[in-house]
């Protein structure tokens, strides 16, 4: 099974090493716009799915916008790491605005 991290990976060795007949290279070619485009699309599918029963389609429609969402980290070069790092930063400050909020409510 491929973790987050390696089809990230995988994601970069295509852009590096372009491969015939991969769907990523074929982005990596069309460019940024196309990539966000379909950002867009897969966003609107996790919608729709998200209101329909089924927890196979949702998931389904997860995944794909995972993807997209890799390449497009990949595209502006930004990592798995970068953004492990920032939600890692905001555990602390979450921790603090919930101690905040704790403390407003007495
Ligand atoms: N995880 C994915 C993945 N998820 C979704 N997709 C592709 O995303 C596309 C989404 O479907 P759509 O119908 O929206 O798009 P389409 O009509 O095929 O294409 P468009 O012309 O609309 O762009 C499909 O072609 C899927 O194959 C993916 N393509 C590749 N991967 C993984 O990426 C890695 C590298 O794959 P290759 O680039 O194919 O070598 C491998 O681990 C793959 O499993």
């Amino acid at each position: 099974m491929q973790t987050v991290e390696e089809l990230y990976q995988l994601i970069l060795q295509r852009k590096s090493n372009p491969e015939a007949g991969s769907y990523t290279d074929y982005l990596f070619t069309k460019g940024l716009d196309k990539i966000l485009k379909k950002i867009g699309e897969e966003s609107t599918e996790v919608i729709v799915a998200a209101k329909n029963p089924s927890d196979q389609e949702f998931t389904y429609e997860v995944s794909d916008l995972v993807y997209h969402v890799l390449v497009l980290m990949a595209e502006r070069g930004i990592s798995v790491d970068d953004v492990k790092t920032e939600l890692a930063k905001r555990e602390g400050l979450m921790s603090k605005t919930k101690e905040r909020r704790e403390i407003d409510k007495l």
